[in-house]
């Protein structure tokens, strides 16, 4: 088996009182593009930064190419390329003088450097600002030549924090255009709070919530989940629910909401047992007691639904339950009329 391109063990880091990273553990095999998602303060940037050697772990060993990120940093820093969230750069630089800087501190061969700042400044759309101040550049420049300098002495394994950041729709395809491109000849673990880049760009997404790993598979096992029938009916809604549950093909019936102005109209979703569609019976089990169908749809589950669930669970399990409201107390009785 080849070694794993990143190999993260039981990692902890706290800040503090603050459990950041909480005993997370994942691999990503050499060549794989893998999304790294969480809300806010779910711990991503810290692990990238530990993986990315710049901050030490409190527990736990992780291990880039093979080497420890504690005990041979020098090892993972010469086969990582990182982009972090905010990039440091020096203001006063132009653009070439500082990748060519970079290269020369990354030990990039001086035979071809220049090719090679080149054809990244051609990939990271950045060649027509390669004489420009980096203080005077835009976030998205800057974003950009940030990816350039991960990218320069072609590191076989890429972290990049958040790299479409502040740029704007068109920059933002072109880099993960870019990003794409890289899947197979490099590891990449990308992390971003859209949804739609990772399910444009990576194979495989790893959702961290608080800390913790909470979810670790393929997109397309996501969309191998059983489907979830939808429809929409003309009648009584508990009377027809009763009857979607009473259903044997039925395990679960839930509310769903039907269009604004579709009066009379109440909207179900429903599974069944091992996702048999079941479509065409409930259509003609429904319309025979006379209920109308006004629609019948089957609903794949996407990587927002997966998000959505790993996130909320974990909030609503957070959540104490609200405080039963007090019984008011009874009004006293009028005193008699005098
Ligand atoms: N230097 C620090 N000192 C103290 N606490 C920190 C520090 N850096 C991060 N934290 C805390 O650690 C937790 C994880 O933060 P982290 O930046 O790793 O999350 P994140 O998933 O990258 O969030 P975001 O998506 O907002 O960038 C948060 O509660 C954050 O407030």
């Amino acid at each position: 088996m080849p070694t794993p391109a990143i190999q993260v063990e039981h990692l902890s880091k706290n800040y503090g009182p603050v459990l950041a990273v909480n005993d997370v553990s994942f691999e990503v095999k050499p060549g794989e593009l893998v999304g790294f998602l969480g809300p806010n303060g779910a711990g991503k940037s810290t692990t990238m930064r530990i993986l990315t050697t710049f901050l030490p772990a409190s527990s736990g060993y992780a291990r880039v190419a093979g080497y420890d990120v504690m005990y041979q940093s020098m090892e993972v820093r010469e086969r990582i390329g990182y982009l972090p969230e905010s990039v440091p750069l020096y203001p006063e630089m132009r653009v070439s003088e500082y990748l060519s800087y970079r290269a020369r501190l990354k030990s990039v061969p001086r035979a071809g450097r220049l090719a090679r700042l080149d054809d990244l400044m051609v990939r990271c759309r950045i060649k027509e600002v390669r004489n420009r101040l980096l203080g005077t550049l835009s976030k998205g420049y800057r974003q950009r030549v940030g990816l350039a300098d991960a990218m320069l002495a072609a590191p076989p394994v890429l972290i990049l924090d958040e790299p479409t950041s502040g740029l704007d729709p068109i920059q933002i395809q072109q880099t993960l255009e870019t990003i794409k491109e890289l899947g197979g000849r490099h590891t990449v673990l990308l992390s971003t709070h859209i949804l739609s880049e990772v399910e444009k760009v990576c194979e495989r997404v790893i959702i961290i919530n608080k800390g913790r790993v909470k979810f670790d598979n393929t997109l397309a096992s996501i969309n191998e989940q059983e489907p979830t029938y939808e429809f929409e009916v003309r009648g009584p809604a508990g009377e027809v629910g009763e009857f979607l549950k009473a259903q044997p093909e039925v395990v679960a019936v839930v509310a769903h909401p039907v269009p604004v102005g579709a009066d009379g109209v109440a909207g179900f979703e429903l599974k069944s047992k091992g996702g048999k569609d079941v479509r065409e019976a409930m259509a003609a089990r429904l319309t025979g007691k006379g209920w109308g169908l006004r629609h019948l749809g089957l609903k794949r589950a996407s990587l927002e639904d997966q998000y959505t669930q790993v996130v909320l669970r974990q909030e609503a399990a957070a959540t104490p339950a609200p405080e039963p409201e007090p019984t008011p107390e009874p009004e006293p009785a009028a005193p008699p009329a005098a």
